[in-house]
């Protein structure tokens, strides 16, 4: 049954991802518009996997095990799944559909919005902020508001670097909502520390007229300022009765400890005060400072979109008016690890879940989905706080489901996870294991040269013959994860890491990086370093002229030139991503932060990450690492107190206030637990990400697994089959459907060999191709437009006549029903593609509507040519393009070659 209003709370790879998947298509099947549905990942590749997932499954629908779960959920047959598949598959696929990150939701609302944001509804979104660019800005503002010395006096009452105290400001900006009923007010804390010192005076005057006291005695009581009082171990004390003052106790002693305490606590609450009212002040002119930086830039980051955000909802009382503005088209709305969302990222989405779950106004037919498991919490940092799972389930009176069996792993890896975590967890539920997964392999192994043994661990997998990408070693820290990826290239084994991934740290990437600071600034360093990227003898380099080309030519100039395209994704990648810049100095000055990975496909190697980064993701072997440093004590300035999802309070850390001060020492311990259950979290979901097995390597002494008290152990035997089957996987690269845009085929056209002498009908050749590329639509009513734009750019070379004739070839093409019914489909014009380390570029790519009862598309290649000269040429070309197609695709393709001719259009199958 479809139940409108509920939530999986369940362990590690037990299938929540999958149940999302099925609830999802539970819903497309029971006739819900993919359009109205918004489903909400944390991260893009979850995004992106959850719609390659709906796509897999319904292709493969009969073989699926969703295929059971769907018919339970809709209670409808298999047949009927089965025979209604293509048509939900169609109507997915045709749909503007809503798969996406919380921050792109967000961001979307705020482009909507951003009038009432002062911005311009064409801002981009960093995930890194130009934290230089802040701080300067930032530092203006302070002077300008006359708030040097605040800021002085903070960075050295608290003790803390100016970059300390930046965070200190950001994490307020963040909670700013959160915060908004808490006040602080200025405070004179000298009258405690006074008053503290006063009693301390006393206290001396009645150890120093006692005959018994011990020099310790005497010595304990010493302090030269406020400072060295509160260092004092017996400040803790809830009596100065013990061993030290024994001899000389008095009850006065006690009163005289208690006033010291008080004034020790009024002082420190008193400072407290003065430190938060001074980071409010602060964060006021951060907040402007944002604003302005904004404004200027048109630039935010994800944080600033989700503040934004929040503000505006606050102004607009009237609910009705959002959803309006969103298309009013959300029905269902379903959320991916819910565990990880933020109080404020949960209270802009409240309206929303309210009006679905209210089932009333507009969405009467509404549903609300999340999955989540509490354990797997591990961003408190970013404001993440666990117990909203349970709150936003009491909120909506939203329906609990468990999932017990573990899908993912391997009985050893089952069973160990549920022996370590069951008496640590709290509400803890054993596991099952899945029929069928007996194996598995586990050890725990202690060496303290930690490095030494995780290469060991790793050159053993290998040996094995365990493939190099399905092994995974999980760190702590990024430090501690260059020192892995250090210690293993040493023993020349490849390493991908998150740095490795990105795509400018690719070596043809660089290289051509480089070659464009030489072109830009020509230094002689710059076109050394290109040759030496791309191991060529160096020699001169004819420099272009930015301001008669575009940086996409001179890209694919030299990528000609030097023959740069070997056989990997990333230069396509490459000169897809700089499209995107308006200019050579925005993308020389700014290509460091280029958020593009490397292709997957490219990256060979022992992946290393963080235990942090690797959530959600699964690997056949995984080696967890102890941490390579000690532990850093807490050095987080403040303590948040929540109870439930609310921030009760904030605390100002200082060393000793839980002796002093009752309500800073129970929010402490909070904190502590709090610590420690995050630690605890971040360890389970680093041992559940294995599949098949399973290393722990931990040190013998401050080893961040004390807390699990882990014995060395083996547990099953090691097995490592990995190899066939990805051996199989590679065979089949599915093509990237992702429009990209290298430029024009005139563009290639005009670089290709020309064999023709006949440079007029070439010239006629490129426009045509222009005009045909820039048919929004292959209708007659789109001809003008295209015409113009061709006029444009080729209007110099060419004679009145021709445009007319090309005009009309055009027209011969759109009016032509052979034409027409190869193009019944998706359409990818320009389309680059990959094959046998070439780069070819086909005029039409058509995936064709599929016939009734294929599983499979099939594709038609469609080159436009104006001249039945060169035919021999061509019929091999296209051949060419349509090999490349079956084999990239596995899919059925056929080539035509589309002859625009001057009375007539000709279509040759190949
Ligand atoms: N009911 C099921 N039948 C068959 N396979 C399943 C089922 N549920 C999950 N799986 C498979 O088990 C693996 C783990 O599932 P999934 O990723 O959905 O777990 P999860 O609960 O989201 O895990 P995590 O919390 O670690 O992200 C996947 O490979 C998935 O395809």
């Amino acid at each position: 049954m479809l139940i409108n209003n509920l939530a999986y709370e369940a362990s590690a790879g037990s299938g929540k991802t999958f149940m999302l998947v099925v609830r999802y298509l539970s819903l497309l099947f029971k006739g819900a518009e993919p359009s109205k549905i918004l489903a909400l990942t944390f991260t893009n590749k979850a995004a992106n996997e959850m719609q390659e997932r709906i796509v897999q499954t319904l292709e493969e629908l009969e073989h699926r095990g969703e295929l059971d779960e769907i018919a339970k959920v809709t209670e409808l047959s298999r047949e009927y799944l089965l025979a209604n598949r293509k048509r939900v598959l169609d109507e997915f696929l045709n749909a503007h559909t809503k798969i996406m990150t919380i921050d792109s939701f967000f961001t979307k609302i705020l482009r909507k919005f951003s009038l009432y944001a002062s911005l311009m509804p064409d801002f981009s979104t960093f995930s890194s902020q130009h934290e230089l660019k802040l701080l300067s800005r930032f530092l203006k503002e302070v002077s300008v508001a006359g708030k040097k010395e605040t800021l002085i006096t903070l960075s050295l009452q608290s003790n803390k670097r100016l970059t300390d105290i930046f965070s200190l400001l950001d994490e307020f900006y963040i909670k700013f909502a959160e915060l908004k009923h808490i006040e602080f007010k200025k405070q004179d804390y000298r009258e405690f520390e006074k008053s503290a010192m006063g009693s301390l005076e006393e206290l001396k005057n009645i150890i120093s007229l006692c005959k018994d006291a011990s020099s310790t005695a005497i010595k304990s009581v010493e302090a030269q300022n406020f400072e060295e009082l509160c260092a004092k171990a017996w400040i803790g004390r809830d009596t100065l009765e013990y061993s030290t003052f024994k001899k000389c106790f008095t009850p006065e002693m006690d009163t005289l400890l208690f006033k010291i305490k008080e004034a020790i606590r009024e002082q420190n609450r008193a400072k407290e005060q003065n430190f938060f009212f001074a980071i409010k002040e602060l964060v006021d002119i951060y907040a402007k400072s944002k604003k302005a930086l904004y404004m200027d830039d048109s630039e935010l980051s994800f944080s600033d979109v989700t503040y934004l955000v929040y503000e505006i909802l606050n102004l607009l009382d009237d609910s009705e008016f959002l959803y309006f503005r969103l298309d009013a088209q959300i029905e269902h709305m379903l959320l991916d690890e819910f565990q990880d969302t933020s109080i404020l990222q949960y209270e802009i989405l409240k309206p929303l879940i309210n009006e679905i779950t209210s089932g009333k106004g507009i969405f009467d037919n509404g549903s609300f989905f999340f999955v989540g498991d509490v354990k797997q919490s591990i961003y408190r940092f970013r404001g993440g706080v666990s117990a909203l799972f349970d709150v936003v389930r009491e909120q909506n009176n939203t329906d609990v489901e468990k999932l017990l069996t573990n899908y993912r792993s391997q009985k050893e890896v089952v069973e160990f996870v549920n022996r370590v975590f069951e008496q640590r967890i709290r509400n803890y539920t054993p596991q099952l294991v899945r029929d069928g997964a007996d194996g598995g392999y586990v050890e725990v192994v202690q060496n303290d040269e930690l490095l030494e043994e995780v290469v060991a661990q790793v050159k053993r997998l290998l040996d094995m013959g365990a493939q190099i990408n399905e092994i995974a070693v999980l760190c702590a820290t990024n430090g501690d994860g260059q020192e892995v990826e250090g210690a293993l290239h040493e023993q020349k084994i490849d390493v991908v890491t998150e740095t490795t991934t990105k795509l400018i740290n690719q070596n043809s990437v660089k290289a051509v990086l480089e070659y464009l600071k030489y072109q830009y600034f020509g230094e002689e360093i710059y076109k050394e370093n290109f040759y030496a990227l791309i191991s060529q003898q160096v020699r001169p380099i004819k420099r272009a002229d930015f301001n008669k080309t575009t940086i996409l030519d001179i890209v694919k100039g030299a990528i000609e030139e030097f023959g740069l395209f070997s056989d990997d994704f990333n230069l396509l990648r490459f000169l897809s991503a700089i499209s995107l810049y308006s200019d050579i100095e925005a993308l020389l000055f700014e290509y460091e932060r280029m958020d593009v990975s490397a292709a997957a496909s490219e990256l060979n190697g022992v992946r290393v990450l963080t235990v942090h980064k690797s959530k959600g993701l699964e690997f056949e072997h995984v080696i967890v690492i102890d941490r390579l440093k000690k532990v850093p004590p807490s050095r987080d300035a403040i303590i948040y107190e929540y109870d439930a999802i609310l921030l009760k309070n904030i605390y100002l850390r200082i060393k000793g206030r839980d002796g002093v001060d009752e309500e800073y020492a129970k929010a402490l311990l909070k904190e502590k637990a709090l610590v420690r259950e995050d630690t605890l979290n971040a360890l389970y979901v680093a041992f559940t990400r294995a599949r098949e097995n399973l290393f722990v390597v931990l040190k013998s002494k401050d080893s961040m697994f004390d807390i699990l008290e882990l014995k060395k152990q083996v547990c099953g035997n090691l097995v490592c089959h990995g190899a066939d089957k990805t051996g199989e996987e590679k065979s089949i690269t599915p093509l990237e459907y992702t429009e990209l845009y290298y430029g024009t085929q005139s563009d290639i056209l005009s670089l290709e060999k020309v064999q023709d002498d006949d440079l007029r009908s070439i010239n006629f050749g490129i426009a045509l191709h222009y005009m045909l590329e820039m048919l929004p639509e292959f209708d007659i009513a789109s001809i003008p437009g295209a015409k113009a734009m061709m006029i444009n750019k080729y209007g110099d070379i060419l004679e009145d006549e021709e445009i007319e004739d090309m005009q009309r070839r055009v027209e011969m093409l759109l009016d032509s029903s052979e034409f027409l019914s190869l193009i019944d489909g998706e359409c990818y014009r320009e389309k680059a593609i990959r094959y046998k380390k070439n780069l070819k570029y086909i005029d039409l790519l058509v995936r064709e509507n599929s016939k009734k009862g294929s599983l499979f598309a099939s594709w038609n290649i469609i080159d436009y040519k104006s001249s039945f000269s060169h035919h021999e040429e061509h019929i091999s070309q296209v051949g060419s393009y349509v090999r490349a197609i079956k084999e990239i695709t596995a899919e059925d393709a056929q080539g035509y070659i589309c002859y625009l001719l001057k009375d007539s259009v000709k279509i040759s199958k190949i």
